[in-house]
């Protein structure tokens, strides 16, 4: 993961020191872009240790449409906690926004259903996109959209080079990214993203950009930057996805499989709320 720690290192030197809405305090950079080719392997920070678990059902609870942590708390997952109101909803954030966004005249669009038959029936769109960034309905929000709008891509297959199915790549805008915590999630979550639709799309995976806006270090991560900083990153992971599914929807936790994910110890981190 280079091109994470190249992130870290890049934003920590030369980044300034600006105060946050969270009033912890942050170093920043305005505008950074990452590629990962997803064919290396999977790209999994292998300079702490992550939980792959709580990535996994945090993008299957985007997936079914869900805005209440009950789906996370059963599964322990808790990432979410500290924005849910009492009864643990979270107003209309990603889930909402990817499979129901209001219309004005009162119908609802399924984003991720289009962009299914958009990759299906008009690969080479330019329009393939999907908008968390709902303006009318970000004051409901417990948090704006931090990774805001997606769209993804499709390279022809190349038999001439060997490449024999058509390859899929998404770029993300994330206007906000806290680098130490939120990173290395948000890179792990759309990277299986569009490993899951390229399956389902029967493509094989190009790359996946990350482009960043604010893009900061909180300076109470300041110590474990630098211990992550000091070490040597260990080969990527893969990661095994269960064949027979076929549709976006249909996929549970059971179906993914982590595999040679060799790791430094986890570090922990306050997160800023
Ligand atoms: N300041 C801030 N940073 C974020 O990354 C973030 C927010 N707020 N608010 C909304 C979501 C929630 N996200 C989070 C929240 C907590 C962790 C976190 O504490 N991670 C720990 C352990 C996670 C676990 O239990 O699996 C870590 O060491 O990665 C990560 C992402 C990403 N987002
Ligand atoms: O997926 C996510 C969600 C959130 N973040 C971070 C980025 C910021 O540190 C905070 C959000 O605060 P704002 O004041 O709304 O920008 O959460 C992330 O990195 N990834």
């Amino acid at each position: 993961m280079k091109q994470y720690l190249d992130l870290l290192k890049h934003v920590y030197e030369n980044g300034v020191d600006k105060m946050d809405r969270t009033g912890t305090g942050t170093r920043s950079v305005f505008g950074y872009q990452m590629r990962f080719n997803l064919n290396d392997g999977f790209p999994l920070v292998t300079t702490k240790k992550l939980h792959l678990r709580s990535i996994i059902h945090e993008l299957i609870w985007f997936l079914q449409g869900d805005t209440n942590i009950k789906y996370l708390k059963e599964n322990g997952v808790s990432i979410w906690d500290e924005w849910a109101d009492e009864n643990g909803n979270l107003g209309p954030v990603y889930g909402s926004q990817w499979r129901s966004w209001p219309t004005p005249d009162g119908r609802h669009i399924d984003q991720i259903t289009q962009v299914m038959e958009q990759l299906k029936k008009s690969p080479d769109s330019r329009r393939i996109i999907v908008s968390a960034w709902n303006v009318a309905e970000i004051e409901n929000m417990a948090l704006p959209p931090c990774h805001a709008f997606f769209q993804f891509y499709v390279a022809p297959a190349q038999p001439e080079k060997g490449i024999m199915k058509p390859q899929l790549s998404c770029q993300l805008y994330q206007r906000s990214a806290d680098i130490f915590l939120g990173v290395p999630f948000n890179i792990a979550s759309y990277a299986l993203l569009t490993m899951m639709v390229a399956q389902v799309c029967d493509m094989g995976v190009g790359d996946f950009v990350h482009t960043l806006g604010d893009a900061h270090i909180y300076s109470n991560h300041f110590e474990q930057t630098e211990l992550q900083l000091s070490r040597e990153p260990k080969p990527l992971p893969s990661i095994k996805i269960n064949p027979d599914v076929k549709n976006i929807f249909d996929f549970k936790f059971e179906d993914f499989e982590l595999e040679n994910y060799e790791f430094h110890p986890h570090i922990k981190a306050p997160v800023a709320v």
